[in-house]
């Protein structure tokens, strides 16, 4: 199977303090992957790491086998007191996209003014080809669209725009609530919005930070579900953070469990679940470890 996300010797400090240290996994097509951890472990770090929100103290990362980021060991540009010119410019979290890694937010961050279709809209317009003139002159003056070619492209595109966005909504259950406002959702379906734009942006990779977050347990299991079927649909490679164990149980093909930064362990759902080092340190005593919910 070919490697899709591969993490190689990262780190990342914040002054003094080591969120990640020295991890490295890596992640195969078409895999779900479980990434778990107490709070403040660096679950959450390594994806602003891979999204470009965060720069690599050491280390790098790969997709399908290219760098993405890499570790500027030097600081601040300089070595030795003399200013050093780097080739290597990062990459931008908009150019993370564009390569095919999307994510969800474990804070939801949704356009909250919008409605729940022109959320989605807004994504999919990323893969549009036409510019701002060409998008709103048709709109303007309807003849455009009979007299000049490029207006009915832009029209035949923006019909195809609306029936993605319309059919990520009936995937995620989120059609009937088209015309609401995001701001009005519950929180489960907020962040069902959430994944539903995260696709809309045609991702090969997509990174899920606790999407069961506010979820009932019938929700979570409900998610579960659509989380596998998105991953068959799509043709995904799924990264997951969350802190509910049965769905990380039950979902994940592969989990690996970071502990004060580092890697503690990384196995199968039943080799974790067998881990000594991870039900002391993360899922606290063995009999406790089949108890529903939060455990952390
Ligand atoms: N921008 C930042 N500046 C300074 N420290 C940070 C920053 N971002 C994260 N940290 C610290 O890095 C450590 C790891 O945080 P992170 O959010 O990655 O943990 P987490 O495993 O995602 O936790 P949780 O499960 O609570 O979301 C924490 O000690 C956190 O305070």
């Amino acid at each position: 199977m070919t490697d899709v996300l591969t993490m190689r010797n990262v780190t990342k400090r914040f002054g003094g303090l080591t969120a990640v240290g020295d991890v490295s996994f890596t992640i195969k097509e078409g895999e779900i992957f479980g990434l778990i951890g107490p709070n403040g472990a660096g679950k959450t770090t390594i994806f602003n790491l891979i999204t470009a929100v965060y720069t690599l103290s050491e280390g790098e990362i790969l997709f399908y086998g290219d760098s993405i980021a890499s570790a500027d060991p030097y600081g601040k540009g300089f070595v030795n007191g003399v200013k050093r010119r780097f080739n290597w410019k990062p990459l931008k979290p908009y150019q993370i996209a564009e390569k095919g890694i999307t994510r969800t937010f474990q804070n939801i961050r949704l356009f909250k003014k919008l409605s729940v279709f022109e959320n989605v809209l807004t994504a999919c317009h990323r893969s549009g080809s036409y510019g701002l003139l060409q998008s709103v002159l048709p709109r303007k003056l309807p003849i455009l669209k009979a007299t000049l070619p490029w207006a009915s492209s832009f029209c035949k595109q923006e019909e195809m725009l609306n029936q993605k966005t319309a059919e990520l909504l009936q995937l995620m259950g989120l059609w009937e609530v088209r015309d609401m406002v995001a701001a009005n959702l519950p929180y489960g379906m907020q962040r069902k919005l959430e994944i539903a734009r995260a696709l809309a942006l045609n991702p090969k990779l997509l990174l899920l930070d606790e999407p069961a977050a506010g979820m009932n347990p019938e929700e979570t299991i409900q998610l579960m579900e659509l989380i596998r079927q998105i991953r068959d649909d799509f043709n995904l490679t799924v990264l997951i953070i969350e802190h509910h164990m049965d769905l990380i149980m039950g979902l994940c093909d592969k989990i690996f469990v970071l502990n004060f930064g580092k890697a503690l362990a990384e196995g199968t759902p039943d080799e974790i679940q067998d881990d000594k080092r991870v039900i002391e340190a993360y899922l606290g005593k063995e009999e406790d470890i089949h108890v529903e919910g939060k455990q952390s």
